[in-house]
């Protein structure tokens, strides 16, 4: 890589705070709630960051869209992830709001942008204007309100509509609220959910942080080693290609020559 190039990667790497410095794939939060498989980063990705080949990956932005019903917490949960506080009076959001959070992963910079829509009716055509191109959907319900885990097929439907093949969760919010019997009884159903949406389960609390940065660091985890492994192989059949042309074009070069010659023995 260019010297500055490398230095200006540095600089990104330099202004990332310690606690968002990720060297290890985050696990899922439930064994049986996930359609992920990955326990760790791709060999590909490993040695594709360590011989500094991320291509564009490092330059772009990972989007994030975070939807689900009227007060369930989606903006608790950015406030409690990005600013590490909790507001337990409820404010609506209007339309939409976002977050920026800069994270290093295996030494690479990458920028999360969250986008916490508001759950009121009246604001979704806003709201999903902003789904579009979003990495990682995210679709929450308050673990205490059943009927707002029953309106996530339609959230998950709409916000994946125009999504970018986006990495999907399912996120149940409010954990603390919960006695263990009871959050064991919402869970059997919640992994029910997330099975039929094809989609990784968690289960937060913003008001004690439970799982919450967990829950944003395996996002990042998932969406960079798929995004560079994509990347990684359109490079590898772009190379092909050139190797391909290339192949071609020095087997007709000995096709002229060997006509030259034979045009120069009948001679
Ligand atoms: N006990 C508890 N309360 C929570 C938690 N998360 C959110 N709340 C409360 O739930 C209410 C709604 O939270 P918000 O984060 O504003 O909800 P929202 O989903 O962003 O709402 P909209 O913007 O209208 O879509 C607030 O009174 C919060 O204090 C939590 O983890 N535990």
């Amino acid at each position: 890589m260019p010297r500055n190039k490398m230095s200006s990667v540095r600089t990104v790497i330099s202004s990332v705070a310690s606690d968002r410095v990720i060297t290890k794939f985050t696990p899922a939060f439930h064994p049986d709630g996930t359609p992920y498989s990955k326990v760790n980063f791709h060999p590909k990705v490993k040695t594709a960051c360590s011989e500094n080949r991320t291509g564009r990956v490092g330059l772009k932005i990972t989007k994030a869209v975070l939807v689900g019903d009227v007060a369930v917490g989606k903006t608790c949960l950015v406030n409690r992830f990005c600013h590490d506080v909790f507001d337990r009076d409820y404010k609506a959001t209007i339309g939409v709001d976002f977050e920026v959070e800069k994270f290093s992963v295996l030494s690479i910079p990458i920028t999360l942008q969250i986008w916490d829509t508001a759950g009121q009716e009246r604001f979704k055509c806003i709201a999903a204007s902003y789904y579009r191109g979003a990495q990682i959907v995210i679709v929450a319900f308050d673990l205490t309100n059943e009927e707002s885990l029953h309106h996530t097929d339609q959230w998950m439907e709409e916000a994946c509509a125009s999504a970018d093949q986006p990495v999907k969760f399912l996120l149940g919010t409010k954990k603390d609220l919960l006695s263990p019997s009871s959050y064991s009884d919402v869970e059997v159903r919640a992994l029910k959910q997330a099975k039929k949406l094809q989609a990784e389960f968690w289960a937060t609390s913003s008001k004690s942080g439970e799982n919450v940065t967990d829950f944003f660091f395996r996002a990042i985890c998932l969406s960079f080693d798929d995004t560079l492994l994509k990347e990684l192989e359109v490079d590898t059949v772009a190379s092909k290609q050139i190797g391909t042309i290339k192949v071609q074009k020095s087997s007709s070069d000995l096709y002229e020559k060997r006509k030259s010659n034979q045009l120069k023995c009948c001679s």
